[in-house]
């Protein structure tokens, strides 16, 4: 057992690895992706049970809450029975001749409208009822006055009936037919308002009204809305008594909640778009999606998967609130269908605007107050709308009603209130009435919402990727390439090759040529050079603005009158700094070669690697991976470039990203066959010749996966969770995940960071059997890490490159030189001062520190005692030397000038050891370690800058 807890296979020396035992191929394909995704997620909603549940029920608890604010405002005290219209003539007349109980005024007898109403009184109460006419108000109310018994209600028409007897025009508002109805009550209660027979008259005239348009419009007319009064089978309910429900009276409680319910609806959703949000945004500061992007996932399948998921439990949020609405008896005759598809289909358009908030969110822990922000937007809409165009007063016209219903909210809050009204009034929204009011318009264009707002969501993710991933250009939909059409064109990186050994030996290169070791590009094969090739990469970022931007809207007020200038370096009105991270770097890494890449905290390492990933844009230069050059290097125009490169150079590449980019809730085996299928990894067969054998393509893979886990010793934990892993094991599994599907170019940013000493040797010992046949670069720290596994290395400092080479090469020319350790002859304490002690008939000289130390220095003038123990003593021979004793030769020269004196002081150690005459044992010689190197590499630049920094202060004095 390793100290990670792991039961270690055989050593890796004495085995194959995966990569040599199976023939591998990557394939990635779209629908295999969408699959695999769509397990993940589901996967992973399943383990996280809690926050499914919470996302779940949220929207259902805000259901509830509405229906107990409905069942308090319709509690006893407030219900009323429904009771039918009285008829005009019911215990008022006492006469059967004269009664004279419709009086109007306003409209001659010959108006249509008196015709129409005559023909109900003929129809529903004969010879009971008479219009009749009055002149004016005040004659009518004398008539009132000196008979009230005979006189039950008076109408005034404001006008005459003309504007009914029109067609009606759908796009204009039909005009307004106005009337007043005085009837003898004296308070608004359900009783007296009754028996007053105001509501019968109102019936009587709004029926007439709606024959008279009906008419004008070629419709058949309706029938009186009271039953005949001698019938023997009307009661008190018969057809057309029930005219008025009971919900127009209960008081005022409930015409607020009727009200109120499309607000409610509304803020139902807000758990459905901040979790998309929250899904999105967190993957991205993860970088997990960048991660699984480099593996070749697609934008497409990403973005699918994630609806799919969240739509499927749309659909299931939508089931439970659409039954609450109708057991809490919100909605009691309406569809339940047609409720739960307007609600479903506002889901799916949360979806989409979740998605497209989450380009404009770089941060989760800024998703609840964008959620919040949206869903005042969405709820605002609404209530601006409901107040502004469809309350009581204001008219809109069906067009501008539609176009309206582009905001979704407003297209589901109208059909909320609308169904609550016909709920109230006439029995709810069935199939047969769906077409008569807005609710199918809202409907069709609640449909037409989503195809806008799913279109929107994924050109802005595409345009706008975030800081790391890849930006298309806004046109690229439009463009062949994207959609995998005509034949690959690889952008011609002939010319830039050409370019860039042309200006290799340029400028600052050749002013520091000597820190660079002269590579012989001849013993490598012409197929197998330049694998990855950067030229004069450059990045810079722009650190962010003074706080007091940022402030909502009073930040945009401050731009427009404080805007921010780069030259306020800090305080609350700072403006954007560019900090150059990466400062014009040159490199080349060629097949079956690893490049050590050394540099501080904060050299610009982990920049350069996710520019050659493709997943962030260099400022200026030149990317080339494996002949193609990547999207955003110089010589790429955007009409060049052809939309499949990144995709093709990312089947190619392997990637373990700095920071482990594993989803804790699946297991070792899920992740890997996650990537596996993301990848389209597919086994060909045994290269041991025995082909696929009798094995399925399935076992084949279940072979390959296994035996990559197996390379990193992970075989054992396979089925365990990656959250119950140590670091260290988390790293072995994102390394297992660089070398998948046999790739080309693999990217590794600090890969055994934090893995134990005998773990780290055995990735070392995967990645050395690893290397043949492709190129891979390597970030360390570990100077230990870079010496064992660099064949050349690559140190850089403060974004540029301070050298490169061996790192044989580095140490001979930067390093302290060698040092030269000599075992004394030991002494019991009590003769330490003798300078000769008797060993049997022998003299035997003890150390003599002055005679050896001048003989070093005979040879190595600069010579230094760098230990000095009892027993040993260490010498440090430099082989760099001062600008006097180089005497015009190159560092290099001087190098090999200190290396050849080195014979000539062993052979003169040896004499003087065998006479005896300085008191050494034993003689040794090492050459400096790769971390004195590193050390003095720094030292020297921070020399360099404080020199620079110094003449600075001085010339500006001198000014
Ligand atoms: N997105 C960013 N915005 C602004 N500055 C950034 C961004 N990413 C990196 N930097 C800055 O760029 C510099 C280089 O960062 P980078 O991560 O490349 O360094 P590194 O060499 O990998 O460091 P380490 O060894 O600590 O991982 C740092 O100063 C960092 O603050």
């Amino acid at each position: 057992m390793d100290h990670n807890g792991e039961t270690h296979g055989p050593s890796t020396a004495s085995r194959l690895t995966a990569q040599m035992s199976y023939n591998v191929v990557s394939q990635p394909a779209a629908g295999q992706q969408l699959y695999a995704l769509l397990i993940k997620n589901i996967r992973i909603r399943i383990r996280d049970l809690a926050q499914t549940l919470n996302a779940l029920f949220q929207p259902v608890w805000m259901m509830l809450v509405l229906v107990f604010l409905h069942l308090s405002a319709k509690s006893a005290s407030n219900h009323v029975d429904v009771k039918a219209l009285p008829f005009l003539s019911v215990d008022t007349c006492k006469s059967t001749t004269d009664c004279t109980y419709f009086g109007y005024t306003g409209v001659p007898a010959t108006d249509p409208i008196i015709t129409e109403i005559s023909g109900f009184l003929t129809a529903s109460e004969p010879n009971t009822v008479v219009p009749k006419f009055y002149a004016n108000e005040e004659a009518m109310q004398a008539a009132y006055d000196a008979s009230p018994v005979n006189f039950v209600v008076g109408v005034v028409f404001l006008g005459p009936s003309t504007n009914l007897l029109k067609p009606t025009n759908p796009a204009v508002a039909p005009d307004q037919f106005q009337y007043t109805i005085l009837a003898n009550h004296t308070a608004w209660v359900y009783n007296e308002y009754l028996n007053s027979r105001f509501a019968t008259a109102q019936a009587y005239v709004e029926r007439a009204a709606i024959n008279l348009r009906r008419k004008a419009n070629g419709k058949p007319p309706l029938s009186s809305p009271l039953p005949l009064k001698t019938d023997p089978g009307v009661g008190t309910t018969g057809a057309g008594r029930t005219f008025l429900s009971y919900a127009n009276f209960v008081g005022l409680g409930s015409s607020i909640n009727g009200a109120l319910n499309p607000y409610y609806v509304i803020f139902c959703y807000q758990a459905v778009w901040l979790g998309v949000l929250s899904i999105i945004v967190e993957e991205k500061k993860k970088k997990i999606r960048m991660a699984m992007s480099m593996m070749g996932m697609t934008q497409n399948a990403y973005l699918c998967s994630l609806w799919l998921m969240q739509n499927i439990q749309n659909l299931a949020i939508c089931a439970l609130m659409t039954f609450i609405l109708v057991i809490g008896r919100i909605f009691t005759h309406s569809n339940a269908f047609i409720i739960w598809l307007v609600l479903v289909l506002f889901s799916f358009n949360a979806t989409a605007i979740g998605t497209m908030a989450s380009v404009i969110v770089p941060d989760p822990k800024k998703t609840s107050q964008v959620s919040f922000i949206l869903l005042i937007i969405m709820v605002g809409a609404y209530g601006a709308c409901a107040a502004l165009a469809f309350g009581s007063g204001h008219s809109v016209t069906t067009t501008q009603e539609t176009l309206l219903f582009l905001i979704p909210s407003v297209a589901l809050g109208r059909s909320i209130q609308y169904i609550t009204g016909l709920e109230d009034a006439l029995g709810g929204v069935t199939f047969d009435n769906i077409s008569e009011g807005p609710l199918a318009r809202a409907i069709y264009m609640l449909a037409v919402d989503c195809i806008l707002f799913y279109f929107l969501a994924w050109y802005l993710d595409a345009v706008f990727p975030g800081e790391f991933g890849h930006a298309l250009p806004f046109d690229f939909f439009l463009r062949p390439s994207y959609w995998g059409v005509g034949v690959y064109h690889r952008a011609d990186s002939n010319v830039v090759h050409s370019d860039l050994d042309q200006s290799r030996t340029s400028g600052k290169d050749r002013a520091n040529a000597d820190m660079f070791e002269n590579f012989d590009l001849s013993r490598v094969p012409v197929e197998d050079r330049k694998i990855i090739q950067v030229k004069g990469m450059r990045k810079s970022f722009s650190t962010s603005i003074g706080w007091a931007y940022h402030i909502p809207l009073w930040g945009l007020f401050v731009r427009i009158f404080y805007p921010p200038n780069s030259s306020r370096k800090t305080g609350p009105f700072a403006g954007a700094q560019e900090q150059e991270v990466v400062a014009g770097l040159d490199l080349e890494v060629h097949r079956n070669e690893i490049l050590g890449f050394l540099g501080h905290n904060g050299a610009g390492k982990t920049t350069s690697l996710s520019i050659i990933m493709g997943m962030v844009k260099p400022t200026t230069g030149t990317v080339i991976v494996n002949g193609n050059l990547l999207p955003g290097s110089e010589g790429v125009t955007h009409r060049d470039l052809d939309m499949r490169t990144l995709g093709e150079v990312q089947k190619q590449m392997g990637v373990c990203p700095q920071h482990d980019v594993l989803f804790e809730t699946l297991t070792a085996w899920e992740t890997i066959q996650l990537y596996a299928a993301i990848k389209g990894v597919k086994v060909t067969g045994r290269k041991s010749g025995s082909g696929k054998g009798d094995h399925s393509d399935k076992q084949l893979l279940d072979g390959y996966l296994e035996h990559l886990l197996e390379d990193v010793y992970l075989k054992e934990k396979k089925h365990e969770r990656v959250s119950t892993f140590s670091g260290g094991m988390k790293r072995k599994l994102s390394v297992a995940l660089a070398f998948l599907g046999d790739p080309k170019v693999v990217l590794l940013d600090e890969p055994t960071t934090g893995m134990d000493v005998f773990t780290r040797k055995q990735v070392w010992q995967l990645m050395q059997d690893s290397k043949a046949g492709r190129a891979i670069l390597l970030t360390t720290h570990s100077m230990e890490e870079a010496d064992a596994l660099g064949d050349r290395i690559a140190i850089l400092s403060h974004g540029h490159l301070q050298t490169l080479g061996s790192s044989l090469f580095l140490k001979n020319r930067f390093g302290l030189g060698y040092r030269l350790s000599l075992e004394k002859r030991r002494v019991m304490l009590a003769d330490q001062h003798k300078q000769a002690v008797h060993v049997g008939d022998d003299e035997v000289v003890l150390f003599d520190e002055i005679r050896t130390t001048t003989l070093v220095q005979q040879y190595f003038p600069d010579a230094t005692i760098e230990v000095n123990t009892a027993t040993d003593i260490t010498y440090v021979l430099p082989t760099t030397g001062s600008v006097e004793q180089l005497q015009g030769r190159s560092a290099q020269e001087y190098i090999q000038d200190r290396k050849a004196v080195l014979p000539t002081l062993f052979a003169h150690l040896d004499m003087e050891i065998k006479a005896n005459r300085l008191g050494v044992k034993s003689v040794g010689l090492a050459l400096t370690t790769l971390e004195e190197v590193f050390v003095s590499l720094q030292e020297k630049e921070e020399h360099e800058k404080l020199e620079k920094e110094e003449l600075d202060k001085r010339n500006a004095a001198n000014k």
